[in-house]
């Protein structure tokens, strides 16, 4: 079965998944490039998206992932229950999450009693103003991580604004992911709650004003129509729409203090 599409115009259209709950999303800390493994909880709902997406009657040729565990792992379980880990996955450092500097490892509700929750929603999700960066002599600095042993060292970040994921993201996705898309073939792309956000500031045209209050919940399909050329005609989310906003609420209030 193959579903149709809503927008009687649409002739594309491509899934992204957020990733499901990590441990650090567990955890309510800042995790960025830090690699960390799916929490129970975030296993569940991979799975469920599977579900989902097979329910759905949606089929793909192709996957792309960022080069983190928590992206890779909610694939293979969605895989599972879609039967289809035969498919070619692409994997690239490119739709990573947002570097978040220094803030890694740190709680975001200590973080908020701290500096206030003002600064923290500033750090969140403004669009040009980075969290404070790495020291470049951090072990955490990604030059010291043998899976970016590929990428142009002054390509990786120490911390990243919205607008630096933009400029990473962007271009990988008008040259490969859809390429892809323009040639017919089914496309899923599993990421992170921030490169996704950059990727719909692009694709909606979203202005730096609104894109302060677009929450990513985890693990659920967002699905994106589209025209010939490639022209968003619109988005939606599968799943219960009342349960999904519940989950987007829960992203925007880990900043909160406890
Ligand atoms: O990197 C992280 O901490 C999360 O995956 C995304 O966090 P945010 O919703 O606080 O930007």
């Amino acid at each position: 079965m193959q579903t149709v599409f809503k927008n009687a115009l649409a002739k594309y259209r491509v899934v992204f998944l957020r990733h499901g709950e990590s441990q650090w999303n567990k955890e309510n800390r800042f995790t960025g490039w830090h690699d960390v493994t799916l929490s129970q909880k975030g296993v569940e709902e991979a799975k469920a998206a599977g579900q989902l997406l097979k329910k759905e009657g949606f089929q793909f040729h192709q996957v792309y992932t960022s080069v983190l565990t928590r992206a890779i792992q909610t694939y293979n379980y969605a895989a599972e229950e879609m039967g289809c880990h035969y498919l070619p996955v692409t994997k690239s450092w490119r739709l990573n999450e947002r570097h978040y500097g220094a803030l890694q490892g740190l709680n975001k509700s200590e973080t908020a009693q701290k500096h206030g929750e003002d600064q923290v929603k500033i750090w969140r999700r403004s669009y040009d103003i980075p969290p404070p960066p790495l020291d470049p002599t951090d072990a955490r600095n990604p030059a010291n991580d043998r899976r970016y042993a590929d990428v142009p060292k002054d390509a990786l970040p120490l911390t990243e604004c919205l607008k630096d994921t933009v400029v990473r993201v962007i271009p990988y996705w008008h040259d490969h992911i859809a390429k892809d898309i323009l040639a017919g073939k089914n496309v899923l792309v599993v990421a992170h709650g921030n490169s996704l956000r950059s990727i719909v500031k692009y694709l909606d045209n979203v202005s730096e004003k609104d894109i302060l209050e677009l929450n990513i919940p985890t693990s659920v399909p967002l699905v994106y129509e589209f025209d010939s050329n490639l022209k968003s005609l619109g988005s939606y989310y599968l799943g219960d729409q009342e349960e999904i906003r519940r989950k987007m609420e829960a992203v925007a209030k880990q900043g909160a203090k406890k």
